[in-house]
């Protein structure tokens, strides 16, 4: 009975919130909306932020983060979760504890360190715990190129460092390695995927010229969260994660005068309906 209650798909995501609307719990909760999944939050961390940058942070307290975990636990069946901006070296430890208490299926982790505009969201002293402590439980990990470098302690400038890297995160614990190419300026953008199995793929599309470009590596790992919770394969997710971020990035809308926003509309825009994108 209790499945018939919770059978709508459920996610959560684990980070911060972005009072500009684009990135962070923000740019998750439009993303599991648009794929058709409810999406609930634990915030860790608020940010007064714009598409300018971000103003100020504040961290939440150990109590007020174990009861979001707890009020969920009690009542929702979430099927598949994700992780974001976690602030410091002791946020990180309390996720952890509450990964560990529950089950929320699948776990994503965007090792989210340094926002678009330059904001340290992830103190550096927290790398090691991230390392040691989080990468052991993520069924798939998605670092940017500068935050897989952080994570596996090397540059990386030629494809074989990426999939060097991306056998080094496994060899830290994540089981499955989605190592995201935005940063790099290239005319293709490039993102490598290292599956569990060993096998591994590039994902490619056009770079879009454009710098509304805000929460590009949230809107991607939101809707892999949303596909598998709806009982896709990782494979599938992941695909299915780089068409909806490429065409978010790809319809523009004006909003702001920094580093705009996504348009999380834009599987409707394309006509696309839910099964096809
Ligand atoms: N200008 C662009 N044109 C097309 N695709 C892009 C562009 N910029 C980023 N992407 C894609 O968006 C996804 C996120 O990559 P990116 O490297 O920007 O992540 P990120 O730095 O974690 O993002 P953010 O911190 O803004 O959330 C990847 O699939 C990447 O290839
Ligand atoms: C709360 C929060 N989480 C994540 C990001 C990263 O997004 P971006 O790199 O696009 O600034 C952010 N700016 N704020």
């Amino acid at each position: 009975m209790d499945n018939e209650i919770n059978s709508f798909p459920q996610v959560l995501t684990i980070a911060g919130t972005d009072s500009g609307g684009g990135a962070g719990i923000m740019a998750d909760l439009k993303t599991f909306q648009a794929r058709h999944v409810f999406g609930t939050a634990v915030v860790v961390a608020v940010t007064a932020q714009n598409t300018l940058g971000v103003q100020n942070s504040f961290m939440l307290p150990k109590a007020m983060i174990d009861d979001q975990f707890a009020a969920l636990a009690d009542d929702l069946h979430i099927r598949a979760c994700k992780t974001g901006m976690l602030g410091d070296a002791q946020h990180v430890r309390w996720v952890v504890a509450n990964l560990k208490k529950y089950n929320w299926g699948p776990v994503i982790v965007d090792p989210v360190m340094v926002a678009k505009g330059g904001a340290v969201l992830l103190d550096p002293d927290a790398i090691q715990t991230v390392q040691q402590q989080l990468l052991p439980l993520a069924t798939l990990i998605t670092p940017n190129l500068p935050e897989a470098e952080q994570l596996t302690n090397q540059k990386i400038t030629t494809q074989k460092n990426i999939q060097q890297a991306a056998h080094q995160l496994q060899e830290l614990g994540a089981q499955n390695v989605l190592i995201k190419g935005g940063h790099h300026l290239a005319q293709q953008v490039q993102d490598y995927v290292l599956l569990a199995d060993g096998s591994d793929f590039w994902l490619e599309a056009p770079r879009v010229d454009t710098n509304r470009t805000h929460g590009t590596g949230d809107t991607l790992s939101a809707c892999i969260v949303a596909e598998l919770a709806q009982g896709h394969d990782l494979t599938t997710a992941i695909r299915c994660g780089k068409q909806y971020v490429t065409a978010a990035i790809k319809h523009t809308i004006q909003v702001g005068h920094g580093h705009g926003p996504l348009n999380h509309w834009a599987g409707q825009k394309e006509g696309l309906t839910h099964a096809e994108i």
